[in-house]
């Protein structure tokens, strides 16, 4: 069988020697490929002729057949390499490499031949090409990314999917396209539920300490649901610490062990100073030598797997740059910086010299967790944030000017709240993307250690979630209940230390019980990324502005009206299940309000048009597959998980419609939606109809109150319902405008596999 015929693109390795470093490029291949990397191109930009044919010798070896094989650029290299006899499927070309036709022709119909494509003018171009010259598209790059420094403007998901709706041959056939450059782990689900051929991946999997490991999360993450926390063999991420030693056990390295610890993963430290402090204040710091930090950092990573490295006081500019040295040299996949520079009184905790080296090493952490004061010194301000916007705008610069996440806290800031938020400027400012986390503040003052025990969290979760949002929405809940618990530990007389352990030994498990509006925030925390990316689409664009074509609409009511006959009876079966008589009224209600409100207007805007969809006699409406899947979806949940998970399927419903409709009409996504003219407007003002707000909080107490009464593995089951019915909402929103009924993308669980699931459940 030819390479070509049954070509799996959904996890495309692109590797990169520099990045694969002692290890080597065949063992990181070797690797990548038995964790789930479906096919491999070999792009080196400096290796010699006879260098990658060698190579491509232990290439050959280490794949062993299992996928498919091909070479970035040099097509002369490759007829060579075929010429002796060596395996080379193909060859991924760009736009100033040789040309594609000359490719196919020289390489035959079997072999494969790639194309990058980064904007409109490239998909023209392809758009001419005779059918079968390219089997697919390098489509970037999906984020900045320092890979390629001189890669094209990033696109993100939105952009990914509106280039990729143009990728078609000459005939009209859709060309498949990967999406590449600075592609995540997070950004599977949405790309697959835009209809992505696959993710190319570089840096991610090559720099990755264990490839292997990390190619499965991909593989599971494109699958869908099987991120590391579901997965059934969890991952325990292993934490390195670099941070100074505090006696008193609440704040420093001593700190950050036990916060790592609490949530699940493997701490290490390496000490940078010895402090003398309790409670009440630091009597004095002994800083050792550059050089024994040193040999700590080297004797971990010469021996140890580091998944992620927390940063805390660094103490001196000698020290800050034997951290940038190493980090530099070792590259773990994650750094959490949280800058200790400025005291909460406001003492400068270092030098000038030191603070300069600071700023140096900053681009080398992926998220910063600055104090409010420290906020102000990393962002250039005149002084500390006196409100939650200055805060918000303070990291949004900072964010911006060093390509750095930064978790801004509003902790010091007084009020009834205590406001976080992930602040994401990486693309430039005006581009920022900021997630908030409320919730009121714990009063308390066993708040000793919170900063160093929060970083720590995060930076474990985020190795275990492979995502910020819930990371750090986790991180929040553990911390919030070890505050509420520190007084009880009666540790000093000053500032006391947080219960790091509350959770653990109140309960016996890793489990903090969450209360249901902890949960509530996690969970829509957690499908932040599938809420941006359905911000993104042009459906949802085109919709808000009112260029959106009529026929797309009316494919969108047609296939809706189709959902909500089905969801209906979801919800009908939701209030048969119901342990009590309101939430079995609730649901009935919801029911019926389904199909004497939503889906008669929808039948009513049809007008007749798609009579078939709606139950008419006509027989041309057909359910998408997505639809399909989306259906499927609600019945399996509740057929195999009864009534927690079948209401935590339906509740994305609600939610993000909800949010989606009163944002719309607040013309958070443009000009004048709710205007008599526009084209969509009572259909935008039925979604922001204040009883169904009314209905959607309901619903969400009504879930939220049930998964927290939960036990942990039903509350991670109805978890994994909620997160699944999200992905299938954004791969509805998107399906109207891909090209045809056929491309409608297909998001993880869809179509017959979990057709067959659901009869065999
Ligand atoms: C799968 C995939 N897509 C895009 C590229 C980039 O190719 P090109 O534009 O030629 O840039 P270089 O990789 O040659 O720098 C790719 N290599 N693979
Ligand atoms: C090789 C390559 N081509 C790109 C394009 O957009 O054409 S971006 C890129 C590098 C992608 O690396 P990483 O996964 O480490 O971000
Ligand atoms: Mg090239």
């Amino acid at each position: 069988m030819s390479a070509r015929r049954a070509l799996d693109l959904s996890l495309y390795l692109v590797t990169d020697a520099a990045l694969c470093g002692e290890r080597g490029v065949a063992a990181t291949v070797e690797a990548a490929v038995s964790g789930g990397a479906t096919i491999v191109q070999l792009r080196d930009k400096h290796a010699s002729d006879e260098e990658l044919l060698a190579l491509l010798a232990r290439l050959d070896e280490a794949i062993a057949g299992r996928v498919p094989l091909v070479v970035n650029d040099r097509l002369e290299l490759v007829l060579r390499a075929r010429a002796a006899g060596l395996r080379v499927d193909g060859v991924h070309l760009g736009q100033g490499d040789a040309a594609v036709l000359r490719a196919r022709a020289e390489l035959g119909p079997d072999a494969i031949v790639g194309l990058t494509a980064n904007t409109p003018a490239h998909l023209a171009a392809v758009a001419a090409l005779p059918a079968g010259t390219v089997d697919y598209l390098g489509v970037g790059v999906l984020r900045p990314t320092s890979t390629k420094p001189d890669h094209p403007p990033a696109l993100g998901i939105a952009g990914f999917a509106a280039l990729q709706a143009a990728a078609r041959d000459a005939a009209g056939a859709p060309v498949p396209c990967v999406a590449i450059g600075g592609v995540r782990l997070e950004d599977a689900a949405p790309l697959r539920a835009v209809g992505a051929a696959g993710l190319a991946v570089v840096s991610a999997i090559c720099a990755a300490p264990d490839p292997r490991r990390q190619a499965a999360d991909f593989a599971a993450a494109w699958r869908g649901g099987a991120t590391p926390r579901t997965a059934h063999e969890p991952r325990i991420p292993r934490v390195l610490s670099i941070a100074g030693s505090d006696p008193s056990g609440g704040a420093g390295i001593q700190a950050d062990l036990k916060s790592i610890a609490a949530v699940g993963g493997y701490g290490m430290a390496a000490i940078t100073a010895l402090t003398a402090q309790n409670t009440r204040g630091v009597r004095s710091v002994h800083v050792p030598p550059a050089a024994s930090l040193l040999a700590q950092l080297d004797a971990l990573s010469d021996d140890l797997i580091v998944d992620a490295v927390k940063l805390g006081m660094l103490a001196n500019a000698e020290l800050i740059r034997t951290v940038a040295e190493w980090l530099g040299r070792v590259r773990p996949p994650l750094v959490v910086l949280d800058p200790v520079m400025v005291s909460t009184s406001g003492d400068r905790l270092l030098d000038p010299e030191a603070e300069a080296a600071l700023r140096e090493l900053l681009p080398l952490a992926d998220l910063v967790t600055p104090n409010l004061a420290e906020l102000a010194v990393l962002a250039g301000a005149d002084g500390p944030a006196a409100d939650w916007a200055s805060a918000l705008e303070q990291a949004t610069a900072l964010s911006a000017r060093t390509g750095v996440l930064v978790l801004a806290k509003g902790g010091h800031l007084g009020g009834a709240e205590a406001p976080d938020a992930l602040v994401d400027a990486r693309a430039g400012a005006a581009l920022a993307e900021i997630v908030e986390f409320h919730g009121e503040r714990i009063a308390t003052r066993a708040t000793h250690g919170t900063g160093c025990s929060l970083s720590s969290a995060i930076a474990t979760l985020r190795a275990r979630h492979g995502a910020w949002e819930p990371a750090v929405a986790e991180a929040r809940r553990w911390l919030r209940e070890s505050l509420r618990h520190g007084a009880s530990l009666e540790v000093g007389g000053g500032n006391g230390p947080v219960h790091h352990f509350a959770g653990l030994w109140t309960r016996g498990g890793l489990d903090t019980a969450p209360t249901p509006a902890e949960l509530g925030a996690e969970w829509w925390a957690d499908i932040a990324e599938l809420r941006r990316a359905i911000d993104e689409l042009p459906f949802i664009r085109r919709l808000a502005d009112g260029s959106l074509p009529r026929t797309a609409f009316d494919e969108y009511l047609a296939q809706d009206a189709h959902y909500l006959r089905e969801y209906a009876r979801a919800l009908a079966e939701a209030a048969r299940l119901a342990p009590d008589a309101s939430a079995q009224a609730f649901w009935a209600a919801g029911s019926r309000e389904c199909l004497t409100g939503e889906l008669a207007r929808h039948e009513r805007d049809l007008a007749g048009a798609l009579g078939a969809a709606t139950g008419g006699a006509a027989a041309e409406f057909e359910p998408n597959a997505v639809n399909l899947g989306y259906l499927d979806h609600l019945l399996a949940s509740g057929a195999r998980g009864g009534y927690p998970e079948l209401v935590a399927a339906v509740l994305p419903c609600y939610w993000i419609y909800d949010d989606l409709g009163r944002r719309l009409l607040a013309g958070d996504f443009g000009p004048e939606p709710g205007s008599p003219e526009h084209p969509y407007a009572d259909w935008l003002a039925m979604y922001a109809e204040p009883s169904f707000a009314v209905s959607t909080q309901r619903a969400i107490e009504l879930v939220t109150g049930v998964a927290a009464a939960a036990t942990p593995e039903v509350r991670e089951r109805m978890h994994r319902a909620f997160r699944r019915s999200a992905e299938f909402e954004l791969a509805f929103f998107a399906a109207p405008l891909a090209a045809s009924a056929d491309d409608a993308p297909a998001p993880p669980g869809c179509g017959t596999r979990a057709l067959s699931a659901t009869i065999g459940a």
